[in-house]
């Protein structure tokens, strides 16, 4: 695409009618504290899964009036101040020439996952193009941006390196990644190779998203409960951060403007410094992340933006018992430089009454608070 062909695009985009995640993102003053659910489009939703009754996985990402469809129905039943593309992570292995299905009830499988270095130069096509091979994400995403007609952002995402190469190694999900991490011990200079790779495509990958239409992005780095902290620094670390300055020189160069960057590093409990002094604007935690942990970041990070982190099985206790759980979370956090959200993806059997109420719940708490702490302000203003 060229770079006048962008530009003209995000200026045919619908006006933006709610921008309350994007001035949470930029540490601006919010009325309200913005909401969205890691994957608020899914299985829990009955409308959902009745697409999915007529439509494998990856052909709900594949075409895009469908995902578009998908991306919408959260929002048409909760008040969320975002709307997630419906994609995987997986598109991207996807896209380099490994086959990956959606098996019912288990998940993931790779056809042929990659076992030792040799393997990568079968598995792997270093030539493909993200704008050629995920233009059907780009698609739909600028669908899902005009059907939107500005209600609030689009996110667009992608899996962190460490995250699909293990998947690409292991070839479905684990509970050690030792195979993975195998390779970091005997393969390390073919594990950065890998992991370099990945790291380019991503960038491309992010940076078609935002030219389509995405106005936030969030990298997925879900594998980093099996890493020590000394292998997250070494293998997971410096390409987040190549990330998120590749993005952003990237945007400059085609001349679209800033979009915020949200790190979502699952289980990285152990790395929280490394991650808020990293350049993204945007720090997701997992529900594991202790109160006193939170506020220790509060106080050492105060322009990082926050994101997180109810408990997604929190979605299963009473409206009562979630509304306190809601009012410790706002409390905790403070309603600045904050986005609600679980701290991690929303399961099958969630309680979709419950999820509505936590929406609600938090847009209404979070209102309260922030009027409340305007007052004293105001009073001196007019001393
Ligand atoms: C690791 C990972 C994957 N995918 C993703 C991650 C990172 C987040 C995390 O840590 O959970 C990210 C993802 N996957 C999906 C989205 C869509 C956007 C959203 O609503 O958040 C997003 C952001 C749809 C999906 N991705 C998947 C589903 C369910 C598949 C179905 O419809 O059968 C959805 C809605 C399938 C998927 N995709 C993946 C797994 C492990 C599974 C199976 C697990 C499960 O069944 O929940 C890989």
């Amino acid at each position: 695409m060229s770079d006048s062909t962008v530009k003209q695009n995000q200026d045919e985009f619908p006006p933006l009618k709610n921008n309350l995640i994007l001035r949470a993102c930029r540490g601006e003053p919010v009325e309200r504290v913005p909401i969205w659910i890691m994957r608020q489009a899914g299985r829990y939703l009955p409308e959902y899964l009745s697409i999915r009754s007529q439509n494998s996985f990856f052909d709900v990402c594949r075409t895009p009036s469908i995902c578009c469809e998908v991306t919408l129905q959260p929002l048409r039943r909760f008040d969320l101040d975002a709307a997630i593309i419906f994609s995987d992570i997986l598109v991207v292995p996807q896209a380099l020439g490994m086959q990956v299905d959606m098996i019912a009830k288990e998940g993931p499988r790779f056809a042929h996952p990659i076992n030792v270095p040799a393997d990568i130069k079968t598995a792997i096509d270093r030539t493909k193009q993200a704008s050629v091979e995920l233009k059907y994400v780009y698609d739909a995403i600028t669908l899902t941006r005009h059907a939107l007609d500005g209600r609030c952002p689009l996110i667009g995402f992608s899996g962190a390196p460490w995250t699909l190469m293990s998947y690409m190694i292991e070839g479905k999900g684990s509970e050690t990644h030792s195979k993975a991490k195998k390779w970091l011990y005997t393969y390390v200079e073919e594990s950065h190779d890998l992991l370099q790779f990945l790291t380019h495509f991503i960038i491309n990958h992010l940076v078609e998203q935002v030219c389509a239409g995405a106005q936030l992005l969030q990298l997925f780095e879900s594998h980093c409960g099996c890493l020590s902290h000394d292998l997250f620094v070494r293998f997971s670390l410096p390409y987040l951060r190549q990330i998120a300055k590749g993005v952003r020189d990237m945007l400059t160069r085609r001349q679209i403007p800033f979009v915020p960057l949200i790190i979502f590093a699952k289980d990285a409990h152990y790395a929280l410094d490394e991650l808020c002094s990293s350049s993204f604007d945007v720090v997701g935690l997992d529900w594991s992340i202790t109160r006193r942990q939170i506020r220790t970041l509060r106080e050492k990070y105060p322009s990082v933006t926050l994101q997180g982190n109810l408990d997604p099985c929190a979605l299963y206790a009473s409206q009562n018992d979630l509304e306190k759980m809601i009012k410790q979370m706002l409390e905790i956090f403070g309603p600045k430089n904050y986005i609600a959200n679980l701290g991690h993806g929303i399961y099958p059997d969630a309680n979709i009454d419950n999820v509505k109420h936590f929406v609600d719940t938090v847009h209404r708490i979070s209102k309260d608070m922030i009027k409340h702490e305007s007052v004293p302000k105001m009073i001196n203003a007019n001393k």
